[in-house]
């Protein structure tokens, strides 16, 4: 998808909401766990209960690994059962010398068709730049992250006194292009948000952290938002468990809805 179809995407829907499709076996409806494919009809009901509020799916790889090779034939099922025009994302955090992410990426974005995929930065250049080759696909650096461990290494001072996110969303400009590379950046860091985006002042972020883990919407519209909007705020298990029972289908959407009817008032604050 390109930059130009995500933006339009979020006018019609007017909405920035990601869905994170991350289920785990034992906490799905007693119901759904004792059929042929679980994740699958689990994803399917949040699927078909949340896409008039969704511009985007992220599954986050872990959760289908986890179950082995008929986890990742969930993954796949889920990946064709998202309707057309929606935007894709694998949550994958890899990365590796160039000969090996050059697999990752063929993985990614050829033997499954997903728009984006999360990269780490930390072994550089040469790991980032195969998953770039691809037309109409994202690579998703981590920047900034949502949780505790990032305070390790991410806000530790480099040698030129900037923080190693700071660096990292520098120097990888060189590498891609608000066309082809988003930023995974934290809904609980806050202010920090507005740091990140003085430094890629037209990337879209991925937001991570709204919902369990107790980030702030309003929040990450204030420091985050954009002219164009470039934000796509994810949230997983609130809108996922909304429910454990069989009603999780409509609960989830109660969720997603109220989510979307805060992004339309933020849309209509910040993106006019
Ligand atoms: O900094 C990051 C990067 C990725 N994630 C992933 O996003 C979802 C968040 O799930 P919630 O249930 O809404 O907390 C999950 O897949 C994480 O692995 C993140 O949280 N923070």
């Amino acid at each position: 998808m390109t930059k130009t179809e995500l933006l339009r995407l979020i006018k019609e829907k007017s909405s920035f909401l990601c869905v994170g499709l991350d289920p785990s076996l034992e906490k799905l409806p007693a119901h759904l766990q004792k059929g042929p494919d679980p994740l699958f009809e689990f994803n399917k009901i949040i699927i078909d209960h949340t896409i008039d509020f969704a511009v985007a799916y992220k599954p986050n790889l872990a959760f289908y690994e986890a179950l082995g090779p008929r986890g990742l034939e969930s993954l796949e099922k889920t990946l064709e059962y998202i309707p057309g025009g929606v935007f894709t994302i694998a949550d994958a955090k890899r990365g590796d010398i160039g000969n090996t992410s050059r697999l990752y990426a063929k993985a990614f974005f050829e033997r499954m068709d997903f728009d984006a995929v999360t990269v780490a930065p930390y072994m550089g250049e040469d790991s980032v730049m195969p998953f770039l080759g691809f037309q109409d696909k994202w690579v998703i650096l981590l920047g900034l992250t949502s949780n505790f461990g990032s305070l390790d290494f991410q806000l530790m001072k480099t040698e030129n006194g900037k923080c190693l996110f700071e660096t990292v969303l520098e120097k990888s400009q060189k590498w891609g292009n608000s066309d082809n590379m988003m930023y995974v950046v934290g809904a609980t860091k806050g202010e920090k948000i507005a740091d990140v985006r003085k430094i890629v002042p037209g990337h879209f972020l991925l937001v991570p952290g709204v919902g369990a883990q107790g980030g702030s919407l309003e929040e990450v519209a204030k420091y985050g938002m954009n002219k164009d909007c470039g934000l796509l705020v994810n949230s997983s298990r609130s809108i996922i468990y909304a429910s454990s029972d069989k009603d999780f289908g409509w609960a989830a959407k109660q969720e997603a809805s109220k989510l979307h009817n805060t992004m339309e008032d933020l849309l209509e604050k910040y993106c006019k």
